[in-house]
């Protein structure tokens, strides 16, 4: 698999938020996207999701048959897309069942995060840094090859940040393709930095202009 992406450009609210993003990600690499906040990092990543929609440029994703990008990704955003009122457990069934191609199950997803005591714990009594570990726990419920990671350290102590460091390089040295939105500096195998940057003042009065602000 092979992601090539070039001269993504993204307009949101009548505003550029980003132009010019290029780059590619081959299998067994990881791509840590980085700018100052509001530059684009969740969008680029929602874009490439398929949540959002780019305002111009190409994705082009090659060997992986007739999938689409969506089916071949996980997107871990800042909200994590957990049932309050559901476990554990049952979110990570759940996501299970939606996603398709079973790897781990539920229960030695949640032993790999530590929270196998909490499993069946309904979701809304865990702490900030226990959901984050639920959510990445659906990483490893069905296999996806390319993890699309939104600030995944946030909220997460110093040994949880070790178990996901660890989860992502053996993502990445099985093959597996990374990219992920952070402050933060990441101990990764094969990374490499994607910098984004808001376009110069001028350009984006021009582009206000051009939407009739
Ligand atoms: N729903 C929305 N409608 C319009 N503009 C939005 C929307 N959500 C975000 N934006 C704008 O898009 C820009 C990029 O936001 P984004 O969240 O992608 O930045 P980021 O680089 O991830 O920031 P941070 O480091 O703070 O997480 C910001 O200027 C923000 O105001």
């Amino acid at each position: 698999m092979q992601l090539i992406v070039e001269n993504l450009k993204c307009i949101r609210g009548g505003r550029r938020i980003f132009d010019n993003v290029s780059f590619k990600l081959e299998e067994g690499q990881s791509l840590v996207v980085t700018g100052r906040n509001g530059a684009g990092k969740s969008t680029l990543l929602a874009i490439l999701s398929g949540r959002l929609k780019a305002s111009g440029g190409t994705i082009h994703l090659s060997g992986v048959q007739d999938r689409t990008l969506p089916e071949c990704l996980h997107l871990i955003g800042h909200k994590e897309a957990l049932k309050a009122v559901m476990t554990a457990r049952e979110n990570l069934d759940f996501a299970a069942e939606i996603l398709g191609n079973p790897a781990l199950s539920t229960l030695e997803a949640l032993e790999h995060v530590g929270l196998v005591h909490a499993a069946d714990m309904p979701v809304a009594y865990l702490s900030a840094g226990q959901k984050r570990r639920v959510a990445l726990a659906r990483l490893l419920v069905a296999h996806r090859p390319l993890w699309l990671l939104d600030e995944p350290t946030s909220a997460l102590d110093t040994a949880s940040q070790k178990i996901l460091f660890n989860m992502m390089n053996k993502h990445v040295e099985k093959g597996g393709m990374i990219m992920a939105a952070t402050h933060q500096e990441m101990p990764l195998v094969n990374l490499r930095e994607l910098r984004i940057e808001r376009p110069a003042p001028q350009e984006i009065d021009s582009d206000m202009m051009a939407g009739g602000f």
